[in-house]
C-alpha cells in the first residue's frame, strides 16, 4: 500500500494514520471538523492536502451511523481501490451501504479491538493497535484485492487479524465491549449522587471498573443504537444474575442459619464464576493470560519518576509486562505496580531497593 485516505481524524483515525505514516504510506487526512484534521497533520499523521487521483485504501473512522453514507459518497467519486471502516458495529453499516446502492465488493467492514475512553486526535497513539485483535468481516462478494489491502492495513498497525461474520461480531462485542461500557456508566452514575464522604474513599477497584464511564456519550449512543438487541440480551441475563445475588445477600441477613448458609453459597458461587470468567480473558498480545507477580513501588508525584523507575528496571534486566499507577488521595505520592514474570520479581525488588526505591509488600 502506497497511499491511504483517512476520513475522520479522531482517536482511531489518527492512531492508524500515525501507524501508516510511520511505515512509509502517504496518508491524506479529512474530517468535517478542520481543527481535527489540522491537529492530526501536526502530530505527523499525514497531510491535509487531498489526493489527486485514487488512493489504494480509504479508511472510514467516523461514528457508526455515518459509515454507510460516507463510504457510498467516496465510492461515487471513485476515491479509492478499496474501502474499509473501523466502526464498533458491523452488521448495520453493511446492510445500509447495500440499501444506499453502494458497492459491497470493494468495501470491507473491520473493527480494531483497541481504543480508550478519550476521543479526538490528541488521544491518538501510533501503537494503539499493536498485538490487539482486529476483526475483518468479509463476505463471499468481497474482492480479493480489497481483503489483501485491509490485511496490509492490519499488518502495518501490527494488529492480529480475526475473521468473523458481521452479526456474530455484533453479538460478541455486545458481551465484551458494549455491556461493559453501560455497566461502568451505571456504577459511576451511582457516584454522581453519592455523599462526598463516600466518594473520597474511592480506591483502585472502583477506578478500574469506572474507567470506561469517562467515554464520550454521543459516540457510545451511536454505537449502542446500532446494536441494541444483543446488548439488551446481555443486560437481561445480568439482571437475572443481579436478582439472584440480591436474594443471596438478603438471605445472609436472615435470622435462620440455614437461610444464611444458602445465601453464602449463592454469593460464593457468583464469586467463583467470576474467577473462572476472568481467567478466560486473554493476556497481552492476545496470548493466554499470564500469571505475573506484582512489585509495588512508592513514588513521589514529580516529573521523571516513572521514567527513572523503568530505566532502573531495565538496568536490572527485567521486562515489565504491565503497569498500573495508584494515586494516593490528597498526597503528592503514588504506588506503581509493576507486573513481571514471577522469576524476575526477586531480582527486581533487590535491584530497586539497592537504587533507593521503597518497595511495598
Ligand atoms: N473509541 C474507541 O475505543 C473505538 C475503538 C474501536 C473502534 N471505534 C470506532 O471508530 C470510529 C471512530 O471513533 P473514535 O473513537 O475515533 O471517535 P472520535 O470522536 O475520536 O473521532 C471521530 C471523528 O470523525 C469525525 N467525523 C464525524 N462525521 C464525519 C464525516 N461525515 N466525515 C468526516 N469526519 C467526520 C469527527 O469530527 C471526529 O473527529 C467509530 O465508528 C467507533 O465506533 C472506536
Ligand atoms: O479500552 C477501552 O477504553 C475501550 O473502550 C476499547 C473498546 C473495548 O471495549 O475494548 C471500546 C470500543 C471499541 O469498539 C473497541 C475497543
Amino acid at each position: 500500500m502506497r497511499t491511504a485516505l483517512v476520513i475522520g481524524t479522531g482517536l482511531i483515525g489518527t492512531s492508524l494514520a500515525l501507524a501508516l505514516s510511520g511505515r512509509g504510506v502517504r496518508v491524506h487526512l479529512a474530517d468535517t471538523d478542520p481543527d481535527r484534521s489540522r491537529t492530526a497533520a501536526a502530530l505527523g499523521a499525514g497531510t491535509e492536502e487531498q489526493p489527486e487521483g485514487r488512493v489504494d485504501l480509504a479508511v472510514i473512522a467516523v461514528p457508526p451511523a455515518l459509515i454507510a453514507p460516507t463510504v457510498a459518497g467516496l465510492q461515487r467519486r471513485g476515491a479509492a481501490r478499496a474501502y474499509a471502516d473501523v466502526g464498533s458495529v458491523k452488521g448495520g453499516p453493511r446492510r445500509e451501504l447495500a440499501g444506499l446502492g453502494g458497492d459491497t465488493a470493494s468495501y470491507l467492514g473491520s473493527h480494531p479491538m483497541a481504543g480508550r475512553e478519550r476521543s479526538g486526535p490528541l488521544a491518538a497513539t501510533a501503537d494503539l493497535f499493536e498485538g490487539r485483535p482486529w476483526v475483518l468481516t468479509p463476505t463471499p462478494d468481497t474482492e480479493t484485492e480489497v481483503l489483501n489491502l485491509v490485511l496490509e492495513l492490519v499488518a502495518l498497525c501490527r494488529a492480529v487479524p480475526v475473521v468473523m461474520d458481521a452479526d456474530a461480531h455484533d453479538r460478541a462485542v455486545a458481551l465484551v465491549s458494549h455491556a461493559p461500557q453501560l455497566l461502568s456508566s451505571l456504577l459511576a452514575a451511582r457516584l454522581g449522587t453519592a455523599d462526598e464522604s463516600a466518594v473520597r474513599l474511592c480506591g483502585q477497584g472502583v477506578r478500574d471498573v469506572t474507567r470506561l464511564a469517562a467515554s464520550e456519550p454521543r459516540m457510545w449512543l451511536d454505537i449502542l443504537a446500532a446494536n441494541p438487541g444483543p446488548v439488551a440480551d446481555v443486560l437481561a441475563e445480568l439482571a437475572a444474575d443481579l436478582e439472584e445475588t440480591i436474594r443471596s445477600l438478603r438471605a445472609l441477613e436472615a435470622a435462620d442459619e440455614a437461610k444464611r448458609e444458602g445465601g453464602a453459597a449463592g454469593i460464593e458461587a457468583v464469586l467463583r464464576r467470576g474467577n473462572a470468567g476472568r481467567e478466560r480473558v486473554p493476556g497481552k498480545h492476545g496470548a493466554a493470560p499470564a500469571a505475573y507477580e506484582t512489585v509495588a513501588v512508592l513514588i513521589t508525584d514529580q516529573p521523571g519518576e516513572l521514567a527513572r523507575i523503568f530505566a532502573d528496571a531495565g538496568r536490572a534486566g527485567v521486562n515489565i509486562e504491565d503497569v498500573r499507577i495508584e494515586h494516593a488521595t490528597g498526597q503528592q505520592a503514588g504506588l506503581v505496580q509493576l507486573m513481571v514474570e514471577p522469576v524476575s520479581a526477586p531480582v527486581l525488588i533487590a535491584s530497586l531497593r539497592e537504587r533507593g526505591w521503597s518497595i511495598r509488600q
